[in-house]
């Protein structure tokens, strides 16, 4: 049969060649049902990247699910000791973040599980370089360690949810917030030295390597950095060489993978766009005791990739910035001119959003500011800046660079004068910020019913409608003259400096430059 490719999508097209370059690797297709029992996936939820499955029950009764992920029936159906290399083509269906709609997922990927070494490591490496490749464009691969990860968190502290906390901090490079994790803790801070040189060791291998060989010697990780330097060699004298960075801000849940993990990025496309790497720890969780390395390409998110933009394009030159309007945004802006990026039509009095200044190569947005970490998790702004009192709230997928320190207020529970806490009742909490006072009161194992409300959030208790408040304090006026006080601190808040993670990989030069010259400025502040 001989098939006219232009009538397929360049989704389709795409599909095919990855298809050709797993097999012409050795790799067999693989296919599975739509259908998986639910329990292989209450065992494993921290492997999902939800924990939103859609589920049904069956004729017999039995509760089964829309697979929200290939891997783990790749691995529930591995029951031998041969090593096998697969590849499959498969939709997966996950409800949408944000939204409580559902979205049917195409992924290509390829599995190596059995007796994995570190050439099998290097392979699939490769093959994650090439997949990118051809899916066109401006693309990078990031290339990261958990077991050096590990071995620097290990460092710091012996509580593995501690180390979770400064793992998170360091997928967000996020150096401010180890910082503050060590002083909460009451670690010394110098206990982090390894850590935050991981995080800010991203580039070339062939400029970290040599860095990060010293750093696994004094972690006593040899074999790790060994790990990850042979699989590294299969690039040298490769012209995809110069697409592969070392960056340890990629992690995966570190109960399930180890050792080398990746991500890649296409310049234009916010998120990455193919995920990947080691994960014997799901195996062993699993009672296999095989190895096993491997990845998914997400051909959903090239929806608006085609042919015609899959091309080596020259990245937009501009810094886009989405700027919260309101209490903190004349301070926001005045320290971007500072740093260098001024756009002196932005002072002028009009009803507009948008304001460039193409000799600068900074574009700014004004938005609102509960809105800042959308437009930049989602690539419309490549940096922002936002509260903590949102990221802690949203959970955006982004970078946190800087600690700006100012905007500083902190969020609290709040109660009418007097209040006490009667435990036989269901606590009402009226909010904005309904999933930290969930997360605050979940901690504490107290039962709550949250009011989400948008505003004047004192006056609800003042009428009866809840008990307490969980909101943002100041300078205690508001709460003091509605005779309110705070019963309990949660955490403090100020405006932070965030970045899109593909941003940060195709503008890196001036998102860096900006962040040094903010973090100039705030150490004289
Ligand atoms: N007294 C305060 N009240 C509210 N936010 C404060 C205060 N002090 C500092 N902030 C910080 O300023 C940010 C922006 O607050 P602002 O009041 O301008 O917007 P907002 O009214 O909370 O947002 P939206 O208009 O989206 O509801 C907050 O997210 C918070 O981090
Ligand atoms: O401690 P204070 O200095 O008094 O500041 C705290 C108040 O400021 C914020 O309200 P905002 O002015 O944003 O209005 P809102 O009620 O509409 O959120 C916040 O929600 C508190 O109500």
């Amino acid at each position: 049969m001989n098939i006219n490719d232009s009538v397929l999508s360049y989704a389709e097209r795409l599909n095919f060649s990855l298809r050709e370059l797993y097999s012409q690797n050795g790799y067999q297709p693989y296919r599975m049902s739509k259908f998986e029992d639910y329990d292989l996936y209450s065992r494993n939820m921290d492997f999902l990247v939800s924990d939103r499955v859609i589920t049904f029950t069956d004729l017999s009764g039995k509760l089964k699910a829309l697979k929200p992920d290939v891997t783990l029936s790749i691995i529930k159906n591995h029951t031998d000791d041969a090593t096998r290399k697969l590849y499959y083509n498969e939709n997966v269906y996950r409800v949408s973040k944000g939204a409580d709609g559902y979205k049917e997922i195409m992924q290509a990927g390829v599995e190596c599980i059995g007796d994995v070494d570190n050439a099998l490591v290097g392979e699939s490496l490769m093959l994650a370089a090439k997949s990118l490749e051809l899916i066109g464009g401006n693309f990078v691969l990031d290339v990261s360690d958990l077991d050096i990860l590990n071995a620097a968190a290990e460092q710091v502290t012996d509580s593995k949810p501690l180390q979770d906390e400064l793992v998170k901090c360091v997928s967000e490079k996020n150096a401010h917030g180890i910082l503050s994790l060590c002083e909460n803790n009451g670690i010394d801070p110098a206990a982090a030295d390894s850590l935050i040189a991981l995080l800010t060791m991203c580039g070339a291998p062939d400029r970290v390597l040599p860095k990060l060989s010293d750093l696994c010697e004094s972690l006593d990780c040899r074999d790790a950095y060994e790990e990850l330097s042979e699989a590294l060699s299969v690039f040298q004298d490769t012209p995809l060489l110069s697409r592969i960075q070392i960056d340890f801000s990629v992690v995966g849940d570190r109960s399930y993978y180890n050792g080398v993990i990746f991500k890649g990025f296409l310049s234009g496309v916010p998120d990455s766009v193919l995920s990947g790497g080691r994960y014997d720890k799901l195996l062993r969780r699993m009672k296999r005791s095989a190895k096993a390395v491997g990845f998914a390409v997400y051909l959903d998110k090239l929806e608006r990739v085609d042919e015609t933009t899959a091309v080596d394009v020259p990245v937009d030159s501009m810094l886009n910035v989405a700027l919260p309007k309101g209490r903190l945004g004349e301070k926001v802006y005045a320290m971007f001119e500072a740093a260098g990026f001024p756009c002196p039509s932005i002072k002028e009095n009009n009803r507009k959003l948008i304001f460039e200044n193409p000799e600068a190569g900074v574009r700014y947005f004004w938005v609102k500011p509960s809105d800042v970490a959308i437009y930049v998790e989602r690539g419309a702004a490549d940096i922002g800046v936002a509260g903590k009192d949102i990221l802690l709230e949203y959970e955006p997928e982004v970078y946190e660079l800087l600690d700006l320190g100012f905007g500083k207020c902190r969020m609290a529970v709040a109660a009418p004068k007097g209040f006490e806490d009667d435990r036989r009742r269901t606590l009402r909490v009226a909010t904005k910020f309904s999933k930290i006072a969930a997360d605050h009161y979940a901690q504490k194992g107290r039962d709550i019913d949250i009011v989400h409300l948008n505003g004047s959030i004192e006056i609800a208790p003042i009428l009866g409608l809840t008990d307490v408040i969980v909101d943002i304090v100041e300078t205690g006026t508001t709460l003091r003259e509605n005779n309110l006080e705070v019963v309990k601190n949660i955490v403090p808040i100020s405006a932070r400096l965030i970045a899109n993670k593909s941003s940060y990989k195709f503008k890196g030069d001036n998102i860096t430059k900006i962040a040094h010259e903010l973090k100039t400025q705030i150490e004289v502040m």
